[in-house]
């Protein structure tokens, strides 16, 4: 079977660097890794990771999704333009009250996480449909599925991304492509140090004291804690996207953790979509201290069963 090209967009860091590194890596070298970040000044990281794959299974190259040109030539370096598998990784965070955020700042989150996956669909689609060969594959976000208060613009450019999908799949059919949405929850990244940051940094004398007091000191203590106890590895994802894109029949739809699954799951339970809403606003609200406890007891577990498996290591070497 011949080698498929894979073009990944935001490989500098986080997911997109841990799933060119892991398909370049791939024993049976059944890709050709096309991993490229906006800034080549910080491929540092995806060269050392890379190692000996290099120049072999993976080549580093270029390309901003907010600018159409950058895409364009990327596109027109690979071998007769070929991309099998696109996977749309790049994307941006912003969580806090939308009073502290401006029109620019939740523009860019959408230029980038919406419409910097539409501008590489475009420069890819027609020569998919052609060759009726080809998969998309979005890293989209547990909050494409359900929103979580203070993540307003971020959790829309994600449910954006879901929608255009939801409408592009019955299409990409006929074209025998495939089309799938990684949909992890939080991932251990620099994703969640950006964000929190920049959270913090919100100017609170624009909101209400009460928004302020909720985002402060109930959300943003929640966020480190909810990482700490529910959050995966980017390698995990990694692993996840691998099986996704090797599937002769992939799932439209796939979440990568377990541990997230009740609480999407309210969405789906609920026709009339009040469940999730009157359940975080239970959770946050009225059993923060048994919430706090549960997520504190799941890290316990994490870390104890994290320790064993790395003792089992040793005693095995
Ligand atoms: N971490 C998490 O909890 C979760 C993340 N996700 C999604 O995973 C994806 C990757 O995030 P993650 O790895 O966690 O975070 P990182 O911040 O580690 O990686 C984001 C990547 O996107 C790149 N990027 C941003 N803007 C552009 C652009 N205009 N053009 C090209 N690349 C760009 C960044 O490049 P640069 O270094 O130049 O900024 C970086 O390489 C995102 O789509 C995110 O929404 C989904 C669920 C959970
Ligand atoms: C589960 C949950 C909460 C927080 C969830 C968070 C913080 C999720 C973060 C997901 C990320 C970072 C996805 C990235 O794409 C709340 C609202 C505190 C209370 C209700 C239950």
């Amino acid at each position: 079977m011949s080698q498929k090209a894979v073009l990944i967009s935001g490989c500098s860091s986080g997911i997109g660097l841990a799933i060119a590194v892991l398909l370049a890596k791939d024993e049976k070298k059944r890709f050709m890794v096309y991993a490229t970040m906006r800034n080549l000044a910080k491929q540092e990281a995806l060269v050392e990771a890379a190692g000996r794959t290099l120049g072999q299974t993976l080549e580093i190259r270029q390309m901003d999704v907010c600018d159409e040109k950058s895409i364009k030539e990327c596109v027109d370096s690979l071998p007769d333009r070929r991309v099998d598998i696109l996977i749309s990784n790049a994307g941006l965070g912003l969580v806090g009250p939308i009073e502290c955020q401006s029109i620019e700042e939740m523009q860019s989150v959408m230029n980038t996480n919406f419409f910097g996956f539409v501008r590489l669909l475009k420069e890819v689609l027609p020569d998919m449909k052609m060759r009726k060969s080809g998969h998309i594959v979005v890293i989209s976000s547990v909050m494409g599925i359900q929103g979580i208060l203070f993540n307003d613009i971020y959790a829309a450019s994600k449910f954006a991304v879901e929608g255009f999908c939801e409408s592009m799949a019955v299409q990409a059919m006929r074209f025998k492509l495939h089309i799938s949405l990684i949909e992890p929850g939080p991932v251990i990244t620099d994703f969640e140090h950006k964000v929190y940051e920049e959270g913090m940094k919100s100017d609170m004398s624009k909101v209400d004291s009460v928004t302020a007091d909720m985002f402060l000191n109930i959300y943003m203590r929640h966020w480190t804690q909810i990482f700490e106890s529910l959050g995966q590895t980017p390698e995990v994802i990694a692993e996840h996207t691998l099986k996704i894109i090797t599937m002769d029949n992939p799932p439209f739809r796939h979440q990568t953790n377990t541990l997230y699954t009740p609480v999407t799951t309210l969405k789906y339970a609920d026709p009339n979509g009040d469940l999730p809403i009157d359940t975080f606003y239970k959770v946050v609200f009225e059993h923060d201290k048994v919430f706090s406890a549960s997520l504190n007891f799941l890290k316990l577990l994490r870390w104890r069963s994290r320790k064993s498996f790395s003792s089992l290591e040793k005693d095995k070497s």
